[in-house]
């Protein structure tokens, strides 16, 4: 069984950033779907190249069938880790019925960290992130926020009602939304 969290939030929440510091301090291997599909964009000979390169400047959500292969390759190749933070999934219905019919059965899911910050904050962060990605403008921005808001808060709220998520509000300087993670995480590894 793999422990798994997933890490939500809007789009410039610090997901990455605060996953990063986890798996350097607490053993649990950082798989960022997004990071995953960019890689499969570019990996030479893929057959879901263009697919994925749409889909990322439309901010619309890629088949399920195609990230939660990745996912799981990425899991099965660190399979000594403690856990794993999937970063940017589930974020549609798609994707919470593909990962329950191939990883049910196969996964622990402890909690879900929901990183909770403004729109307009999450917004300038990621214009000003500077690294470069294709869906860092104003335009595919606008079509992130209204996907992550149609889409993707309903799947936070789904597990909300199963009382498995843990807000910790990200609209503050690193070290401290970091503080409350750990201690999210030390409450749930006491259990
Ligand atoms: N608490 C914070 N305060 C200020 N800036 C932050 C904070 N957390 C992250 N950042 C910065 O905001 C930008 C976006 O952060 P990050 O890439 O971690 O977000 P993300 O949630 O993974 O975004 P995406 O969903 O677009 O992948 C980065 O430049 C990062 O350095
Ligand atoms: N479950 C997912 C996650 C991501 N995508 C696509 O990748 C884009 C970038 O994601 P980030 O988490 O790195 O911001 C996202 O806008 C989607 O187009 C996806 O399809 N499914
Ligand atoms: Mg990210």
């Amino acid at each position: 069984m793999y422990n798994v969290v997933f890490v939500l939030g809007p789009p410039g929440s610090g997901k990455g950033t605060i996953c990063a510091q986890i798996q350097e301090n607490l053993g649990y291997v950082h798989l960022s779907a997004g990071d995953l599909l960019r890689a499969e964009r570019e990996r030479e000979g893929s057959q879901f190249g263009a697919l994925i390169e749409g889909h990322i400047k439309n901010g619309s959500i890629v088949p399920v069938e195609i990230t939660c292969s990745l996912l799981e390759n990425a899991m099965i190749a660190n399979k000594e880790a403690n856990g794993f933070l999937v970063d940017g999934f589930p974020r549609n219905e798609d994707n919470l019925s593909g990962w329950k019919k191939q990883m049910g059965g196969k996964v622990n899911e402890q909690f879900v960290l929901f990183l909770s910050c403004p729109v307009d904050v999450c917004i300038d962060r990621c214009l000003h992130r500077g690294q470069g990605r294709t869906d860092d403008n104003v335009e595919s921005l606008k079509k992130r926020v209204e996907t992550y808001n149609q889409q993707t808060f309903p799947i936070i709220e789904q597990y909300e009602k199963h009382g498995m998520v843990r807000e910790v509000n990200s609209q503050r300087p690193i070290s401290e939304v970091y503080q409350d993670v750990v201690e999210v995480f030390s409450a749930a590894n006491q259990k």
